[in-house]
């Protein structure tokens, strides 16, 4: 039987609490980072009434017409910007395209949805609550790894973080499938760390180190953080990036969709990802080249498929 242990932390304990509450908070984030790279956050700043608005303001936007849609899938931008229709995106290594739909906001230069006045404003209210939550979130990471506070702060301010609204649209038929079909193949998140708002059904699962799957759940208002390649490669693999996927429900509820918005919190693309010279040691050799988090997601997305 595999162990997993994914904690729940309140992230009031951080912003709000005393110097020993927020002493624990860090080390507790910093354990799970280091062991399981999952955790789940409370008190995050976001209340159920904006993420049920957040909820029906996506599942209106992907119940527009294909056409309508197809509108706001713009060439050249790699997906980065506004919707990216079905078979477009891939796990690494997967032989078929995810089982999705998706739209993405950024910082700034986001298509704004004529058919859906309140789209844009409710999409950048949350990803302005997650980038706050994220960066705090960093702060907290930089105590545990003993570096100043604000290490992250100028590295993430005004850098390149998405947030995503994935449709993972109903399969009417699913003996129509190709065999490896699922909604989102195994994969690693490229970011420095992922904010999931908890999704409409379940189905996300991580992978523990003896190779089994586990699925996570968060309850009511709680959201799922996971570490991304970004900050495994800054921290030597210290931190990990957990492997993890979304598996088809049951034959009979794969008519039903499955929605879920994370925010991949990213720098700005001059950000060096080099190890931090305290990681490497003859424990831990130096495990990738140096490049800058530009170049890396680069790479990664041409990997994926948005990129050509
Ligand atoms: O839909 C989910 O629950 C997770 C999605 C995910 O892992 C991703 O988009 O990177
Ligand atoms: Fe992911």
């Amino acid at each position: 039987m595999s162990i997993i242990n994914i904690p729940r932390l309140d992230l009031n304990d951080y912003t709000q609490g005393t110097a020993q509450q927020r002493h624990q908070f860090s080390q507790a984030i910093g354990k799970a980072f280091n062991e399981t790279g999952f955790v789940i956050i409370a008190n995050h700043g976001m209340d159920k009434t904006l993420i049920d608005l957040l909820y029906e303001t996506v599942k209106a936007f992907f119940a527009l017409p294909e056409s309508t849609k197809l509108k706001y899938e713009i060439p050249g931008l790699a997906g980065q910007r506004g919707y990216t229709s079905k078979g477009k995106e891939k796990a690494k290594d997967a032989k078929v395209p995810d089982l999705k739909e998706f739209w993405q906001r950024g910082q700034d230069e986001n298509p704004v949805v004529d058919e859906l006045p309140s789209f844009d404003e409710v999409t950048g209210e949350v990803y302005r609550r997650l980038e706050t939550a994220g960066r705090e979130l960093l702060k907290a990471i930089a105590a545990y790894l003993c570096l100043e506070e604000t290490y992250f702060e100028e590295k993430v301010i005004q850098g390149n973080s998405i947030l995503r609204a994935i449709h993972y649209f109903p399969i009417d038929d699913p003996d129509s499938l190709p065999e490896d079909a699922v909604r989102a193949g195994a994969h690693e998140d490229i970011n420095l760390i992922t904010l999931l708002i908890g999704a409409s059904a379940d189905g996300l699962e991580v992978l523990t180190r003896d190779g089994t799957w586990y699925p996570v759940k968060a309850h009511g208002e709680d959201i799922v953080v996971n570490v991304g390649d970004m900050l495994q490669r800054l921290t030597n693999n210290k931190l990990k990036s957990t492997t993890h996927r979304v598996v088809n429900p049951p034959r009979e509820m794969m008519k039903i969709s499955r929605f879920s918005v994370p925010f991949f919190l990213h720098p700005k693309a001059d950000m060096s990802l080099a190890a931090l010279d305290f990681c490497i040691d003859a424990g831990h050799p130096k495990a990738y080249a140096d490049v800058t988090a530009g170049e890396y997601l680069d790479e990664r997305l041409r990997e994926i498929g948005l990129k050509m």
